[in-house]
């Protein structure tokens, strides 16, 4: 599969041990985070790879930022983008199960680097589940066509 990755500079350690995780799984990865450790902004790079997975650049994607949340919320505010933040591998589960998740976010500074492979393991094993949590994901694009 291809995967993309972004990350902030609270992030670029995991991000180079997640990089090689998912490449020792046989994905081959695009890396869009930065790879210093200087300050820069996340909503920047949230953007860039929440694009990267609605134009069907990448399949799915991993963000890091220091809680995974500032980057999630910039990802999401892009059309098509349901990114989850996942500080363990149940929820991993199920946001690709029932909200059929296509970025998974953590933190860098809340989870620890065997903790995030499991998180990550667990949501690309997972299988979306369809049915009536299809139903709930069109609303999402109503949501979206109507906010526009
Ligand atoms: O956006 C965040 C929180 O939602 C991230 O944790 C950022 O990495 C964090 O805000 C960066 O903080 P810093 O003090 O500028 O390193």
């Amino acid at each position: 599969m291809k995967i993309g990755i972004g990350n902030d500079h609270s992030a670029v350690e995991l991000k180079y041990q997640i990089v090689a995780y998912l490449e020792e799984l046989g994905h081959e990865v695009v890396n869009y985070g930065t790879d210093s450790t200087e300050s820069c902004h996340y909503p920047e790079i949230g953007e860039k790879v929440g694009n990267a997975v609605a134009n069907g650049e990448v399949e799915c994607a991993v963000l890091i930022c220091g809680t995974g949340v500032g980057i999630s919320i910039a990802a999401n505010k892009v059309n098509g983008v349901r990114a989850a933040v996942c500080s363990d591998c149940a929820t991993a589960r199920l946001v690709k199960q029932h909200n059929n998740a296509n970025i998974i976010a953590f933190g860098a500074r809340i989870v620890g680097v065997e903790l995030a492979k499991d998180i990550v393991k667990a949501y690309l094993d997972a299988e979306f589940e369809g049915g009536r949590h299809a139903v709930r994901i069109a609303m999402f694009t109503d949501i979206e066509n109507r906010n526009k």
